[in-house]
């Protein structure tokens, strides 16, 4: 199912937060939207989940205007897993998972025999399924992150829209993760703060600066040295990964690398 970006704009407050800003996910791609603190990421996914309307612009979700799907039939295909955690409230793990169903259910209807094995299986593969009886208030942030993932994919939407969904979890965790976006099929959209994990996970990265798309392509067509800094404001030197060829970052905190190639 595709997720199309069609000139979103947003203006909050006399701010431009958003301009024009046009991005396609296709069918089973996944596509990562990187940019510095502030350049409107978070608000452009908003309007991609609705959490937010754009103030122009329209966002298809599989050739149908987002705006015209009722809520259900739009959080049946589309799962998010947002940068708050929103778990304040004492729930089980087993609990916050199980919400993950809502979409689907008809008002105090109970999980069926095979939704209660999606969720027993979506907290087995983030590895959360011992945690099932804990209160998620006694969670750790990583743990917490984990369970939410868990929460989106059994909702088997088909779109996943992700806002830095990496933080808080360590490095086997992330990589597990986005291994796990990577391998879905599913449409993903998400936001990446690690460069050199967006270059491995996305088939394709848009940049976001002050709220105007600047590149977009392949990680190798976009992750140059001259973008990241003109866009992060950071001296890089780009070299591709020694197993994957993907483009890999280094930095100096001293900020003048000697390999720099671009
Ligand atoms: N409700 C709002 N009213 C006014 N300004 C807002 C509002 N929400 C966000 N902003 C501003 O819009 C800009 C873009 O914010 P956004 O959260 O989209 O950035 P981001 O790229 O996701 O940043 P980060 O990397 O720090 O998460 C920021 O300057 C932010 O302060």
């Amino acid at each position: 199912m595709e997720l199309r970006m069609d000139g979103i704009s947003v203006s909050l407050s006399g701010r431009d937060l958003v301009r024009d800003l046009s991005l396609n996910v296709g069918s089973g791609q996944v596509v990562g939207l990187i940019g510095p603190n502030g350049s409107g990421k978070t608000t452009a996914l908003r309007c991609a989940y609705r959490a937010l309307r754009p103030t122009a612009g329209t966002v298809w979700l599989g050739g149908e205007d987002l705006a015209a799907l009722s809520l259900r039939h739009s959080a049946q295909s589309v799962a998010v897993l947002t940068q708050e955690d929103g778990t304040d409230l004492d729930f089980t793990v087993e609990e916050i998972v199980a919400l993950g169903r809502t979409p689907h259910l008809r008002g105090n209807q109970a999980l069926s025999a095979r939704e209660r094995e999606v969720c027993r299986h979506a907290m087995e593969r983030l590895e959360v399924l011992h945690l099932a009886g804990r209160s998620v208030l006694t969670l750790s942030g990583g743990e917490r992150r984990r369970v939410l993932a868990a929460r989106m994919l059994a909702q088997e939407a088909r779109v996943l829209i992700l806002d830095e969904p990496t933080n808080h979890l360590d490095v086997r965790h992330q990589l597990d993760l986005l291994s796990l976006l990577r391998g879905s099929g599913l449409t993903v959209l998400v936001t990446l703060h690690d460069l050199n994990l967006a270059a491995a996970a996305c088939d394709r990265l848009g940049v976001l600066s002050r709220g105007e798309l600047v590149a977009s392509g392949t990680p190798a067509e976009v992750l140059t040295p001259r973008l990241i800094r003109e866009v992060f404001g950071v001296t890089a030197s780009v070299v591709p990964h020694p197993l994957t060829g993907d483009p890999q970052l280094l930095y100096s905190l001293s900020g003048s690398p000697s390999l720099e190639n671009g």
